[in-house]
């Protein structure tokens, strides 16, 4: 299964929780006959507890409900939580929980991150269940109706009902579900593919976006929260950005969930910003979101452009073209731009000696670890 470029669908983009929370949850309510839940995080909290809240009630009213969490990602969340889960009716299912397995195994962890609700509307972005959500880390979702919802499903069914795949939810349960297309009368023809990744495995996300950037002609601008771009990424940024493209990105600053990520990909400032790449680092809090805008084309979803994602994890992103769309995500990046603090290349090539050695320091570590196979 390859991701195919489908017409006629609608997306709605989503910034901030303020905007993706209550039209999930609203979706959530409306649910007829299936709900299927895929996560990274899941943590026991605020944002957890009204999630299966919400999830218990569907069930009861008679919806199908499948939850599949990360086996690593969802260790927060509490037994309590599962059982209720559990009591309440919701299919619950566990990707490749740690293990005495090979280290290569344990690294392997589904970050994907999507709701879909009676296969006919989809919300993936760089969510999870997880408290930070609600107002701590700045994210971006994306609503997604027609016919690429039902490729959606059948990414989901695909995992729900494989080996690596643990839990008391019946696996044969995704045998039931719709892949049918659904299209509506009003939707204004967007075009769009989903795209998903397998560890180095499988990289479709990876060669799509080089394919974007290697033909951008006016901007490549990228938001992601882990900048620890592969060789091969850097070298086409720079590339792009001497041919005349306006190449930015759009990076955390100060407050980061793991500060060693940030100096790891510090290292590369220097080089980018010389080609003529801008750097800018978002102020308000973490910017957790991952999405990109190359000319018309945009692409949202879990990868996170790292080590992590392409050598590793399961991932997958909405691939978008359409000129409206490009607008509204071209005005969030300029709205998220001034609320950034731009490098300027001079000031940072007299950056103080511990900054440098942090990113010499957390540099190798990462360099160590994207050999490890
Ligand atoms: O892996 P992500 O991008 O979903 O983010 C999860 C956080 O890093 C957990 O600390």
């Amino acid at each position: 299964m390859h991701g195919i470029w489908r017409e006629g669908n609608h997306f709605e983009l989503l910034p901030e929780a303020s905007r993706f929370l209550p039209a999930m949850f609203e979706a959530l309510e409306r649910a007829e006959s299936s709900i299927l839940i895929e996560l990274y995080l899941m943590e026991s909290g605020r944002l957890a507890s009204a999630l299966i809240g919400a999830l218990i009630k569907a069930a009861e009213r008679g919806v199908t409900v499948m939850l599949m969490l990360d086996g690593y990602g969802a260790m927060g969340l509490s037994s309590e939580d599962r059982q209720r889960l559990e009591a309440g009716g919701v299919a619950l299912r566990f990707f490749n929980p740690l293990g005495l397995h090979s280290l290569a195994r344990n690294l392997t962890r589904d970050h994907r991150k999507l709701v879909v609700v009676d296969g006919r509307v989809a919300f993936t972005g760089g969510f999870g269940a997880v408290d930070e959500f609600l107002d701590a880390w700045y994210e971006v979702a994306m609503r997604i109706e027609g016919p690429v919802v039902a490729d959606w499903v059948r990414l989901f069914c695909r995992l729900w009902d494989s080996p690596l795949t643990r839990g008391s939810g019946a696996s044969e349960l995704v045998h039931g579900l719709s892949t049918e297309t659904h299209q509506a009368e009003g939707y204004r023809g967007m075009t769009g593919r989903v795209v998903w990744g397998q560890g180095y495995r499988y990289q479709a996300i990876r060669h799509s976006l080089h394919r974007q950037i290697n033909g951008a002609r006016h901007r490549i601008w990228i938001c992601t929260p882990y900048f620890a771009p592969t060789f091969s990424l850097r070298l086409r940024l720079a590339r792009a950005a001497r041919r005349g493209v306006d190449v930015r990105l759009l990076l955390p600053g100060d407050i980061h969930d793991h500060p060693g990520v940030r100096y790891a990909g510090q290292r590369f400032y220097g080089r980018l910003l010389k080609a003529g790449v801008r750097i800018h680092e978002f102020q308000p809090n973490f910017i957790h979101a991952k999405f990109s805008l190359i000319d018309d084309w945009v692409t949202l979803g879990s990868c996170n452009f790292d080590h992590w994602s392409l050598h590793w994890n399961l991932e997958a992103n909405q691939e978008v073209v359409d000129r409206r769309l490009a607008g509204e995500v071209a005005e969030l990046f300029k709205r998220n731009f001034a609320a950034s603090h731009e490098i300027d290349p001079q000031v940072w090539s007299r950056r103080p000696r511990w900054q440098r050695l942090k990113e010499w320091l957390y540099g190798s570590l990462d360099g160590m670890l994207s050999r490890l196979r």
